[in-house]
């Protein structure tokens, strides 16, 4: 879907540069879910933005993205679906939750307010919000946390994109409510055939989830592999960490990982 070669960010924060990224190559192949994972400032964010053509315009881009099947850059919205970790980065909050979703069909996808609004209401049973009659009446401040994660996501693949980027979509909420988000997540992304980029500081989560995961730290890829191999059989001290890290601090046993836990 997107072959990423050597992707190198710069940030210019006043009179210094600040490098985010530093020859990234990693592809990301159609239909499958990559977890990226780091600690925080590894540069994951960069990366998603990176691809999503979002990064700021004080940034400095080296190296190149290439799509393939798409025929054109990527559209955010109709190609590309990102959730951000603070979903009122993407929700207005003057605007009911039904139009904000109606709005992205419309637009993308040229439909009639009436098809849109429709669509809104579907889409909304899709992430299992309760209630959707009503709910496409309210604003966002009207949902909790989990339930607002639920309207971004539905906002976020409202015009059907082939591409779902989930950044720390998951972060902000309590362990239960985190799960429940990441089933929502799989469980859209095999319906819609979607490839997924799952991106979390959380190893076990990315591990849930993802088939490949691809570690970043200081701005550079240290180690890529399945999530099996990763999980197992890290070749990096780093990752090793990383692992041993979440073991430490979480009784919640990671999935797929054979033998006893160190
Ligand atoms: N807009 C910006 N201007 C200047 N520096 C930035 C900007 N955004 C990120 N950075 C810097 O770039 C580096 C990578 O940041 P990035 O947000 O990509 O990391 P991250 O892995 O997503 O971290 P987190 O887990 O905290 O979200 C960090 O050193 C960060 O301080
Ligand atoms: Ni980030």
């Amino acid at each position: 879907m997107a072959s990423i070669r050597d992707l190198t960010v710069t940030y210019r924060r006043g009179g210094d540069a600040v490098a985010a990224l530093s020859n990234i190559s990693l592809d990301i192949v159609a239909g499958e879910r990559l977890a990226v994972i780091g600690e925080s400032g590894s540069g994951k964010s960069t990366l998603a933005l990176a691809i999503a053509g979002l990064l700021p315009a004080s940034s400095a881009v080296g190296g190149r993205i290439e799509w393939s099947g798409l025929g054109r850059i990527p559209l955010l919205g109709r190609d590309i679906g990102f959730v951000f970790q603070d979903p009122s980065a993407s929700l207005d909050p003057v605007m009911t939750i039904g139009k904000q979703i109606a709005e992205v069909a419309r637009t993308h996808l040229g439909l009639t307010w009436s098809q849109a609004d429709a669509r809104a209401k579907t889409l909304l049973e899709r992430v299992r919000l309760p209630d959707p009659d009503s709910a496409v009446h309210a604003f966002p401040h009207q949902l909790s946390g989990g339930q607002t994660q639920r309207v971004a996501i539905a906002a976020a693949i409202a015009a059907g994109p082939k591409l779902l980027i989930a950044d720390e979509a998951t972060s902000a909420l309590d362990t239960i409510v985190q799960a429940q988000i990441v089933a929502l997540i799989r469980q859209l992304v095999a319906e819609d055939g979607m490839t997924l980029l799952f991106i979390s500081h959380d190893i076990a989560l990315a591990a849930e989830l993802a088939e490949r995961i691809a570690v970043f730290r200081h701005g550079q890829l240290v180690e890529r592999g399945t999530t099996a191999g990763i999980v197992d059989a890290p070749t990096q001290a780093y990752t090793r960490t990383l692992l041993d890290a979440h073991i430490g601090l979480d009784s919640a046993p990671l999935l797929n990982r054979a033998g006893p836990a160190v």
